[in-house]
This record gives C-alpha cells, sequence and structure tokens, in this order.
C-alpha cells in the first residue's frame, strides 16, 4: 500500500529526479547536472509515492501556458519524470500518482509525451497532435529569390537573453504551442554549453527581431556535414523565408533535419519540392482535458450546425454532461446527444488534429452527425508543440 506525498525541500527533489531518471534507465544526476536539475523543480507541483518511508514512483507539472485552436492562450501543466521503481511496478504505483496529480492539478488543460502509446489512455490523455521529422538534401535546395531581411550570428551570451523573448513574443504561433518555464531555459542552456557548435542567427525585418534558428552541424565518418534545427521560430512568412534561405545556402552542409507541424508549406519554398523528405510522422502531444467545461468554452469553433456532445470521465466526473456546441460558443444542456466520447478522445480532436469521424469509424465513438462536429472541430492550422519536455 504506497502513499502520495506533495514533496518540499531539495534532498526530495534529488531522489525524485534520481528515481525517475533510474525508471528510464539512466544514472543519477551528479552534483553539476543537480545544481541544474533542481532549478526545474516547482514547489508544489512535485509528487511522490512512498511504502513507508521508501520512494517508489514520481511525477511533477511545471507551469506553463498553451495556445488553443482560435488563438486564445490558457493555463497548462506540462506533465513530467513519471517513474516508478522496477520492483514496484504493476501494482498501482501509477494509477495512484495520475488521481492525485489530476484532482490537484490548477490548470485547465495538461499535456505529456508518452514514453510508450498505450499508458496515459486510461488516465484521459488523448493523442492531439503529431509531428513530421524532416530531411533537407541542402545541395540540392534551391530556393528562388534573395532574402528581403537580415539575419545575424548572435554569441551565446545575446542569444541566452534574447532567445527566450522572441519566443515568448512569437513562439506561440498555433494550438498546442506552450510558453516555456525557467526550469526548461536553465536545461536548455546548460545542453547548449555542452553542444560547443550550436550556432543561432536571427532575423530582421523592417519592424525588428521577427525570427531565429538555432542549429548545430556534425561530420560523419564520410565527410558528409548534417545539419539539425534545434529551435526555430518566426512571427512572419520573410523571417521563415529568409531563415530557410539562410540555412540551405550555408556552406559544407549536405542534410538539414527539422522537426515541423504536418501543415509546413517548406516543400513550396523549394524549386524541386523533392528535396524535403519526411522520414517519420510520429506522435507528439498527449493532451488531458481536467476542466471540460472551461477548455471547450476557450476554444474558436468553425461554421456548422451545432452539436450535442455527451462526455464521460471515469476519473474527473465533475466534466461528464452533455455540451452544445456551435460556432457561437458552448453551453451544458439537458438535450439528447449526438455522439458520446470519453475524455481522452475529447482529448484526441480538441487541437484538430484527428477527426471525429475518424474515431467513429474505427468504432471508438458512437452516434451521429460526425461530420458538423468535424466541421465545428477543425482548426485551420495544425497543432505542434515546438518544446520538448
Ligand atoms: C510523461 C513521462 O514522463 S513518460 C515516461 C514514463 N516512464 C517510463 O516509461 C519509465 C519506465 N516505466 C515506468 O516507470 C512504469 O512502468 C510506468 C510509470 C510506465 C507504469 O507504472 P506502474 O506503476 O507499473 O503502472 P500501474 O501499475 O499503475 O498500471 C496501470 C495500468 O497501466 C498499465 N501499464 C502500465 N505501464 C504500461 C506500459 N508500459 N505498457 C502498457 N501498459 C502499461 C498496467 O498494466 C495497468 O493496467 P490495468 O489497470 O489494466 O491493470
Amino acid at each position: 500500500m504506497t502513499d502520495i506525498r506533495v514533496l518540499a525541500d531539495d534532498a526530495q527533489y534529488r531522489a525524485h529526479n534520481t528515481l525517475f531518471r533510474r525508471a528510464m534507465h539512466w544514472g543519477p544526476p551528479t552534483d553539476e547536472k543537480w545544481e541544474i536539475g533542481r532549478r526545474t523543480y516547482e514547489p508544489g507541483r512535485v509528487i511522490a509515492a512512498f511504502d513507508g518511508d521508501t520512494m517508489v514512483g514520481t511525477t511533477q507539472t511545471f507551469a506553463s501556458s498553451m495556445v488553443v485552436p482560435g488563438g486564445a492562450v490558457v493555463p497548462h501543466a506540462a506533465v513530467s519524470r513519471v517513474g516508478v521503481r522496477a520492483d514496484y511496478t504493476r501494482r498501482g504505483v501509477l494509477s495512484g500518482l495520475m488521481r492525485e496529480q489530476l484532482s490537484t492539478v490548477p490548470d485547465p488543460v495538461a499535456t505529456l509525451r508518452a514514453s510508450e502509446g498505450r499508458i496515459y489512455g486510461r488516465f484521459g490523455y488523448g493523442l492531439a497532435g503529431r509531428v513530421r521529422f524532416l530531411r533537407i538534401d541542402a545541395r540540392k535546395a534551391v530556393i528562388p529569390g534573395s532574402p528581403v531581411g537580415r539575419v545575424r550570428m548572435v554569441d551565446p551570451d545575446t542569444s541566452d537573453k534574447l532567445v527566450p523573448e522572441l519566443h515568448q513574443a512569437f513562439g506561440l504561433d498555433r494550438p498546442g504551442q506552450i510558453s516555456r518555464w525557467p526550469g526548461w531555459w536553465a536545461i536548455h542552456q546548460d545542453r547548449k554549453g555542452e553542444a560547443e557548435n550550436l550556432v543561432t542567427v536571427v532575423h530582421s525585418g523592417p519592424d525588428g527581431d521577427d525570427g531565429y534558428v538555432s542549429y548545430k552541424v556534425s561530420e560523419d565518418d564520410d565527410f558528409k556535414h548534417h545539419m539539425q534545427v534545434e529551435d526555430f521560430a518566426w512571427a512572419n512568412t520573410d523571417a521563415w523565408r529568409d531563415l530557410w534561405i539562410y540555412l540551405t545556402r550555408l556552406d559544407l552542409v549536405d542534410t538539414i533535419t527539422v522537426d515541423a507541424a504536418l501543415d509546413d508549406p517548406i516543400n513550396w519554398l523549394f524549386e524541386d519540392p523533392r528535396v524535403v523528405f519526411t522520414k517519420d510522422v510520429f506522435d507528439q502531444i498527449w493532451l488531458r482535458l481536467v476542466d471540460v467545461p472551461r477548455m471547450l468554452a476557450a476554444r474558436a469553433y468553425g461554421a456548422a450546425a451545432p452539436v450535442v456532445i455527451e462526455v464521460h470521465d471515469k476519473l474527473l466526473p465533475a466534466n461528464d454532461g452533455r455540451y452544445r456546441v456551435s460556432s457561437d460558443g458552448v453551453e451544458r444542456v439537458d438535450a439528447p446527444a449526438d455522439i458520446t466520447i470519453p475524455v481522452d478522445l475529447l482529448g484526441a480532436v480538441y487541437l484538430g488534429d484527428t477527426k471525429f469521424s475518424d474515431l467513429a469509424a474505427a468504432r471508438r465513438i458512437e452516434g451521429a452527425r460526425f461530420d458538423e462536429a468535424d466541421a465545428l472541430f477543425a482548426s485551420p492550422v495544425a497543432p505542434l508543440c515546438s518544446t520538448f519536455f
């Protein structure tokens, strides 16, 4: 029998970090790494399961905010460091942690990156956003025309100060994007220190700085140079195009790999659209609607006749109920339901990546009028989260 406690001091945080790392088959943090790691522990947001005095399971959240369809930004919990000691697994430790976390988290929505696809659906998380891993043949990548703005290389101290400001100003550009918290930047800047060859360039247009990209280049045994784009954000398409012109005209580079949204129009930049190759499409955002009425009210809807959706939530029954969704907004009603859906699948359709009609085809939801629901929940922009946590 385990009990769940909120952790409060540095020694407990370090034990938490060590337990999680062991669950992932990584070694404990060194003293040097812990100097950085401790900055990612936010009081009140770190819990652990105990068997007597022995810590046996961990999780925590980071306070951030997330963009929803229509552009509103809502408070968001980034769930991380989920781990159970290998000698305590499959006894309900994670289930206890998830129940506690969901019933106490102050934010209306939580997301996570899942280590395995079968773990989190039972706790109400749905697969809400995917990412494309792209490889670009840089030697053949020709973008016609000239840049319209200016690209400048910045030194590490400048980038440490400037990039967080720029990300906050224009990095929240699509559904699923999240703001970055101080601990995230601490880890990011530490990793940057290790990657000596990480370079950041900033783009400026008529209104000042409006884009940046960080990248590093490595050389393989055949003397081929491979660029990995680490972080990329832009405020307008001039900045986006100019930064791609910069990246693809760099000397010596053979290939470029980058993560992109499913609808990123990057292929159209190039004379030969085939220089962009999709290596993989992978699941990225697992989303849990913690406060369903608040989250349904937060997003915008497309034009279609209203639909009544009946939501079932075993862990948070306050969300149970029928919601009439129309292009004007959402209200709770007693009317008969058109569609019945569990909360994990409502999470899956929330950002517009998944359609009700696809869930119906797969016999995952029941009802009628799926086309209207698809039109209401459609997002003109595909979701993406460029912030790994
Ligand atoms: C957001 C992140 O941090 S992702 C990182 C997640 N962590 C890891 O992958 C580290 C290695 N794994 C672990 O630490 C643990 O095995 C965990 C956290 C995945 C699961 O913890 P457990 O305490 O074993 O889970 P618990 O006993 O509560 O299981 C609940 C249910 O989920 C199922 N389940 C748990 N883990 C898995 C899994 N990896 N694959 C499939 N099903 C699983 C259990 O079988 C159980 O099902 P049931 O209710 O039908 O019996």
